[in-house]
């Protein structure tokens, strides 16, 4: 494909009129080629460093095809073997899905690998510069004939019930966490720090969409606060389960899993098993684990582990 070309129709209802100047901005972004990291030129802006240092981490094919990235992103892009690792779950679990939404897509971290392994993957975005990069980089991963993009926020959609009635398999959302402060808070405050929405309106609006659910989040979220949403979205009797994720053994957030087809397997498939396991024996590679959490959230914890991969349920 020409570069400076993309097929209009991957973008949901772009060419409408109130999209007019959107249009022209998206085209001028693809006539131009912007935001294509040059990937071994040092970035300038010392607030990305340590993420640019670690580039490959977040898009392996980093420095053998174009990438594209806002600045943003650098800081937003889940690292690709964690894309690559919810994808497989999801995978595992779902055999059979045809699609998927990533509601906050981003730059196509978590789209790109769900579109590896199924025909139909929607992404949202309110960043046209950030579904740009995600097409982009689906080209480069030659996946972007199986994902469909949305301009627009994600409450807006969502109040319009725009993806109801799609049939979606599963849900997937890392929504923005508030930048790179969100660690200076012990206890993430689920209800008032996540962007757009509190996790019970997040959650609700997931749920109008699909029965199964993960949201990527911070690692300090406040247990309690997903408890209560869990209770409040799906009754008294529903269990949300939550999983550790590390990476180069540093904790990276949690995912946080609704749905009976997720929850309820008996242990992840040999595939992921072995990788996890592989990973584990080496201290310098990445892991998904289970984690301790604070004090202040032990209490409301159920601790019921009885599968080999280690999580936690909340209810
Ligand atoms: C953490 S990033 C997602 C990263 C993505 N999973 C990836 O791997 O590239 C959050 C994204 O949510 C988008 N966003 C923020 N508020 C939004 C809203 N109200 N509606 C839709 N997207 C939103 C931001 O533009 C950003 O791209």
């Amino acid at each position: 494909m020409d570069k400076k070309s993309f097929k209009k129709g991957h973008f949901l209802h772009i060419e409408r009129k109130k999209y007019r100047k959107e249009y022209k901005h998206l085209k001028n972004l693809f006539k131009q080629d912007s935001l294509k990291i040059i990937h071994n030129e040092e970035v300038k802006d010392r607030s990305i460093y340590k993420y640019w240092i670690h580039r490959k981490k977040l898009f392996s094919l980093i420095g053998t095809s174009p990438i594209y990235m806002t600045h943003e992103l650098w800081f937003s892009v889940t690292p690709e073997v964690i894309a690559i690792f919810i994808a497989k779950f999801v995978k595992a679990c779902l055999p059979n899905a045809t699609k998927i939404l990533d509601i906050f897509c981003g730059g196509g971290g978590n789209l790109i690998q769900f579109a590896k392994l199924f025909p139909k993957v929607y992404g949202v975005d309110y960043s046209l510069e950030h579904l740009y990069c995600t097409y982009k980089n689906a080209i480069s991963y030659d996946v972007a004939d199986r994902i469909w993009l949305k301009y627009g926020s994600w409450p807006r959609l969502a109040a319009k019930g725009r993806f109801d009635n799609l049939g979606i398999d599963c849900v997937f959302a890392s929504p923005p966490w508030g930048g790179p402060q969100y660690l200076k808070q012990d206890v993430y405050d689920l209800e008032n720090m996540l962007e757009p929405k509190g996790i019970t309106d997040l959650l609700q609006s997931c749920a109008n969409v699909s029965d199964n659910i993960i949201l990527f989040l911070p690692r300090n979220s406040k247990l309690l606060q997903l408890s209560r949403a869990t209770r409040k979205v799906f009754g008294l009797q529903a269990k949300c389960k939550v999983v550790y994720v590390k990476q180069n053994g540093y904790l990276k957030g949690m995912l946080c899993i609704w749905g009976d087809a997720l929850i309820n397997y008996n242990e992840l498939p040999n595939e992921i098993d072995d990788e996890v396991i592989a990973n584990e024996s080496n201290s310098s590679d990445e892991v998904i684990d289970n984690a301790s959490t604070s004090a202040d959230n032990k209490e409301q914890k159920s601790s019921e582990k009885k599968f080999k991969f280690n999580y936690d349920l909340y209810g």
